[in-house]
């Protein structure tokens, strides 16, 4: 079944058990507890998780899928990794399902996986777990089309630590349970650590019944996935690529609609410029070109600036 599926279904199968090894590395850093804390510009801290996460991540897509262009946030790293660290196994349960036949036949070369190995670093060093993810994205071309998002500190009733959601576009979404946002409330969710006046002005245009600050893009879609949110509103430059592929790609399977504050969809081909320049505005169950309306034009002209 595995050789003969499609490289997409491959690819997928691939970063779902990837993803689940990452969120491994990333508690045992945390439960010896020496973080290895360097910041990389103002509030941008990377940890020794982030480091060790990404070499696990992209040592095994690379060693699996040689040809394919993989961009990973924390730039070059060491590939040369122990064999615990090197996945060969593809979810067997996500190859069970058929490949969508718009993706059949995409060859290797055009894909990008973009690869953010701890989302949600700044909360991570703060004790703020449950808000860390592990994103893995899959564009084809411009558009993100698959994508994974792993909760390291996710606790299921069994008590087994983790859980992995995937959305495949044309196939749907996995490893959760989709719950509408509660109707008569308009609920946001926000960043906790990289707000400013124009993204504060931009938040209160809209007639929130509350405001959610947590970290990560991640989880912030999480958020809209299980109804706890209505819309992610991030009206500054400041996430990249390897922040919202992921994330457009399962929220996007499921219905809904990540763009940047004026409504267009980012290109994720290899060449793009990794600042997601123009913001961030995500929404499902809602009508997003009316939540583009509502941000003021004076703010959309300023994050659009070069
Ligand atoms: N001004 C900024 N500078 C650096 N990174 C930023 C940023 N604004 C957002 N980000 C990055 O975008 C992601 C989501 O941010 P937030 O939690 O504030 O919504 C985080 O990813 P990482 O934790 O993977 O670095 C964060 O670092
Ligand atoms: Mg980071
Ligand atoms: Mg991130
Ligand atoms: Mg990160």
């Amino acid at each position: 079944m595995a050789a003969t599926s499609p490289v997409i279904m491959r690819v997928m199968a691939s970063s779902i058990s990837t993803a689940k090894r990452a969120g491994g590395i990333i508690r045992d850093v945390l439960k010896k507890g020496d973080l290895g804390i360097v910041d990389k510009g103002k509030n941008d801290p990377q940890t020794e998780a982030d480091r060790s996460a990404q070499r696990c991540i992209i040592a095994s897509l690379a060693n699996k899928f040689p040809t394919v262009k993989i961009i990973g946030e924390e730039g070059g790293s060491d590939l040369n990794v122990c064999d615990d660290w090197l996945v060969n196994e593809l979810d067997e349960g996500f190859l069970q399902q058929s490949c969508p036949t718009e993706w059949k036949d995409v060859k290797p070369e055009d894909f990008v996986i973009w690869v953010d190995p701890l989302d949600g670093t700044a909360e991570y060093t703060q004790g703020h777990v449950e808000h860390v993810t592990v994103l893995i994205g899959i564009a084809v071309k411009d558009a993100a089309v698959g994508g994974i998002i792993h909760q390291p500190f996710y606790k299921q009733p069994d008590g087994e630590m983790g859980r992995t959601i995937w959305g495949l576009k044309g196939l749907g979404t996995g490893g959760f349970t989709a719950v509408p946002a509660p109707a008569g409330q308009f609920i946001i969710t926000t960043t906790r650590s990289h707000s400013n006046a124009l993204h504060q002005q931009a938040l209160n245009a809209f007639a929130s019944t509350e405001v959610l600050k947590v970290g990560g893009a991640g989880f912030k879609v999480l958020q809209l996935l299980e109804g706890k949110a209505h819309a992610y509103v991030f009206a500054t430059p400041g996430c990249k690529k390897w922040d919202t592929c992921a994330p457009e790609a399962v929220l996007e399977a499921q219905g809904g609609c990540l763009t940047n504050i004026n409504g267009e969809h980012y290109a994720y081909n290899a060449d793009v410029e990794h600042v997601n320049r123009q913001g961030v505005l995500a929404s499902l169950g809602q009508n997003h070109a009316a939540l583009v309306e509502k941000i003021p034009a004076e703010v959309r002209a300023a994050v659009g600036a070069k």
